[in-house]
């Protein structure tokens, strides 16, 4: 995995100003937010309130009417999903995206060799060279079955692994991409207490070892707080505020926005999962 370099910069991201409706529903109503270098910035708000649309405009697959979005300094609005991927995004899902057929090692080498690979011409002119270039994938690819201990499941087809372990190996697959930048959709979604543990040691890993930028979108408040930077709320596609998670959970437009009550992150101890929902 390629390391990158800590350093005081200029913002990773910049989302400026975005509009994107769908006929009458405004799913993002004017938000702008930036991502520092080594951030975890997280994106809350009720259900329906945008969060996976600011995704998929960032990703490439919704084009927004208005706005301007731009990755270290490039503008992606104009770009297709897979450009976008190879400038460095890398994304996981709500609802695990893998080849259940294939192993973890084949799904991590594809997810490399999709946005990264060479072309069969080159293999075909330079055999010696996609040789080595092949290795050099291969060795990238044993570097994040270490890091995200998976060595116990390299050979085992993904479909026959717990629910945790596969969204570990989604995130191993956006990690073989080599991400700048790096959107992670509800990362915990459906784990449980010990799978969620887990989850939340490699996203600080990857943070801290790698130094990959994030942007997560989860509901588990409990994660968000312990994990974040910063936060971004929003409710109904429109901003409410951005701030630290202390900010953010004091804030009165937040908690009127979520429950009309208070933003309760302590864990719940009837729940089955990390229980750590917002909760009236
Ligand atoms: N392709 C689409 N066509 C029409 N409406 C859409 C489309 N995508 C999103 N929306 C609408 O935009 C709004 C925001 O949806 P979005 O999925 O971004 O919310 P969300 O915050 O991610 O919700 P959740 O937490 O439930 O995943 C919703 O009203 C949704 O119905």
């Amino acid at each position: 995995m390629t390391q990158q370099p800590k350093h005081a910069a200029d913002p990773v991201l910049r989302f400026d100003d975005v509009h994107l409706a769908f006929g009458q529903v405004r799913a993002i109503n004017g938000v702008s937010f930036h991502v520092d270098p080594d951030e975890l910035f997280a994106i809350i708000g009720p259900n329906g309130a945008g969060k996976t649309s600011v995704f998929n405009v960032l990703s490439g697959v919704y084009r927004p009417q208005q706005g301007r979005v731009s990755l270290h300094g490039t503008d992606i609005l104009s770009m297709a999903p897979p450009a976008i991927a190879r400038l460095g995004m890398a994304r996981t899902f709500q609802n695990i995206e893998l080849f259940a057929n294939l192993t973890v090692l084949d799904n991590l080498m594809l997810g490399r060799h999709q946005h990264i690979g060479y072309g069969v011409f080159s293999a075909l002119a330079w055999v010696g060279r996609a040789r080595k270039e092949e290795l050099r994938h291969r060795r990238v690819v044993e570097d994040i079955i270490d890091f995200l201990e998976l060595e116990q499941w390299r050979r085992m087809p993904v479909g026959l692994l717990p629910y945790g372990v596969q969204k570990r190996v989604e995130l191993g697959r956006a990690l073989a991409m080599d991400p700048k930048l790096l959107l992670l959709d509800e990362p915990v979604a459906g784990m449980n207490l010990e799978e969620t543990e887990d989850m939340a040691r490699f996203i600080l890993d990857i943070r801290e070892d790698l130094h990959i930028p994030i942007i997560m979108v989860e509901h588990d408040m409990g994660l968000v707080m312990d994990l974040a930077d910063r936060i971004l709320v929003v409710d109904f596609g429109t901003p409410i505020t951005t701030g630290t998670p202390t900010q953010v959970q004091q804030h009165p437009d937040v908690i009127r926005a979520y429950l009309g009550g208070d933003l309760d992150t302590t864990p719940d101890p009837t729940a089955e999962a990390s229980g750590t929902e917002v909760r009236a």
